[in-house]
């Protein structure tokens, strides 16, 4: 409920991620008034294969919303925009004219375009699409995924020809629905998604013909590409229409990209690092693109309506938070996710045991989709407890090596990390994390980065807030770590990790 702390106007955030979709209402200093939470299915119809239901996750983010005004005790009038933040990469086809998906939405995690990611590199040539796109080759990216349901689902490429199909990542699906669906729904997604696709040119920011072309996705089945924050139409139609008909919506960015902005990392090197199913590390480089020769993907950060666009390199890792899940409920060595910290503290080390969890291949700085996972350095001493160390210790080795990438791709050497979600609440993991990178740790006091930044793009949109300056004040540390390990151990550690890192390679062969 709103208090005399929070007095309104209000902007709302909508964050479609991979496990469930939120809302959350923020005030002007940007702080959380409400929010409102709905997991969704995760379909596994083959090992490796991620799919959601887009029209589960289209229900679930009308209620998020419909629960976060309802909680916060305001109504229409108190809120001057909707922001959309979401999970990068899955893909949706759906029909124009009826709003039907045309099949489970394709979630990036999911490994089913590896054969068709090295057909492309056999035959044009990995280069191309590094150049272009800024993107290595891999199942992760969303074009591939299209080409895939095209090629997959009966009469597709015909009713996709004839226009009656439509392509978006989460943040396209949201925002057409808002605006109206098949009465007149925007179809657009902004540069830091589309920056996720491997069909847009990241130098002339529109989709590349001739790289759309040799992946074998039609043009005209894109959305539009816009700026981050922009008003791109109003709320429309259907349960939401009722409710919130007429606010402007007035933001998009990938959830990643969204949480470097609501960390206000807005100057170049700075750096946010987010811990949840998967761990992304995003460094603003300003005006320019790097070219990352380190396995890192060159990506947009965001672009504020008509200002100058601001990119990033990103070191993504597919397996994090959702390795502690696999402990709880594949393994059952714990019944939560926060017991993997006692079950670890009751231990003084890993015991030998390193855990590479490379359960989706490796991204970065690797990118082998013929990885899989291993536990290294097992002996009859090691127990439950080791375990969990190892899990924790893999997370900060993992963003150990996408740190040293990025010190190789921009020459800035890593100052502080500004990290953010769910894994954050684990000391023993911050800790660690400070004394693997020998840097210090800060965690802000709203943790919810991702949705604050889709709030933060869509108030600068319609001038809610006036500048980025006035965001900054924003920022309030709530903890910090520092480094307490030395150096002969980390240095020891670290190349224990490397060697079992080498040992999951190769796992898959061609056939495979
Ligand atoms: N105390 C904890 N220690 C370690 N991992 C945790 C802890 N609490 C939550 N997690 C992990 O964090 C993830 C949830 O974080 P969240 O930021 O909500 O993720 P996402 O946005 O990707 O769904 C889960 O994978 C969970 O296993
Ligand atoms: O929804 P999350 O937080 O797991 O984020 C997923 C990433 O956007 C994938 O690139």
């Amino acid at each position: 409920m709103t208090d005399a702390h929070t007095a309104g106007p209000f902007i709302a955030a909508i964050d479609q991620g991979t496990t469930s979709s939120r809302c959350i209402v923020f005030d002007r200093d940007g702080r959380i008034v409400s929010v409102d939470q709905k997991e969704h299915e995760q379909i596994f119809p083959k090992p490796g294969w991620v799919e959601h239901n887009a029209n589960e996750i289209w229900t679930n983010v009308q209620e998020v919303v419909a629960g976060a005004v309802e909680k916060a005790g305001i109504t229409r009038d108190d809120i001057k925009a909707i922001g959309i933040t979401n999970q990068r990469e899955t893909t949706v086809l759906w029909d124009k004219n009826t709003g039907e998906p045309v099949h489970n939405a394709i979630v990036w995690q999911d490994t089913r375009t590896d054969a068709l990611c090295r057909e492309l590199g056999r035959n044009v040539g990995q280069d191309r699409f590094r150049r272009e796109t800024g993107l290595p080759l891999a199942s992760y990216f969303a074009g591939p995924k299209a080409r895939w349901l095209l090629d997959h689902v009966d009469g597709l490429k015909e009713r996709a020809e004839a226009g009656d199909i439509l392509f978006g990542t989460m943040d396209s699906w949201v925002i057409w629905n808002l605006t109206g669906g098949v009465d007149g729904g925007r179809h657009v997604t902004d540069v830091t998604n589309a920056s996720r696709t491997m069909l847009m040119n990241l130098h002339t920011m529109q989709w590349d013909e001739k790289i759309a072309e040799s992946i074998g996705v039609p043009l005209q089945i894109l959305p539009e590409i816009r700026s981050s924050a922009e008003v791109y139409g109003e709320v429309t139609g259907g349960r939401l229409g009722e409710l919130l008909g007429g606010i402007p919506v007035a933001s998009a960015l990938g959830d990643q990209q969204a949480a470097l902005f609501g960390q206000t990392c807005f100057t170049e090197g700075e750096t946010k690092s987010t811990y949840g199913t998967g761990t992304f590390m995003v460094m603003n480089t300003g005006s320019k693109i790097i070219n990352s020769y380190a396995g890192l993907l060159t990506t947009v950060g965001y672009k504020i309506g008509d200002q100058p666009t601001v990119y990033a390199l990103e070191g993504s890792i597919a397996v994090t938070g959702s390795l502690v899940q696999w402990m709880r409920d594949q393994m059952g060595l714990i019944s939560t996710a926060a017991e993997i910290e006692t079950l670890a503290l009751s231990v003084e080390d890993n015991g030998g045991a390193y855990f590479v969890p490379a359960f989706s291949g490796l991204f970065a700085p690797h990118w082998r989709s013929d990885a899989r996972g291993v536990i290294a350095g097992l002996t009859r001493y090691v127990t439950k407890a080791h375990l969990a160390r190892a899990v924790l210790e893999a997370t900060a080795w993992q963003t150990r090596e996408i740190a040293d990438a990025m010190v190789k791709d921009s020459g800035d050497e890593l100052v502080t990390l500004k990290v953010d979600g769910g894994m954050t609440a684990n000391n023993l993991l911050m800790q660690n994390l400070a004394d693997v990178l020998d840097a210090p740790v800060v965690r802000p006091m709203v943790a919810e980065t991702t949705c604050l930044g889709a709030a933060y793009a869509a108030g600068l949109a319609v001038g809610f807030w006036s500048s980025i300056d006035e965001l900054r004040a924003n920022w309030r540390r709530a903890a910090e770590w520092t480094p307490r390990m030395d150096a002969e151990t980390r240095d020891r550690e670290y190349k224990n990790w490397l060697k079992a890192v080498e040992r999951t390679m190769g796992w898959l062969e061609d056939e495979d």
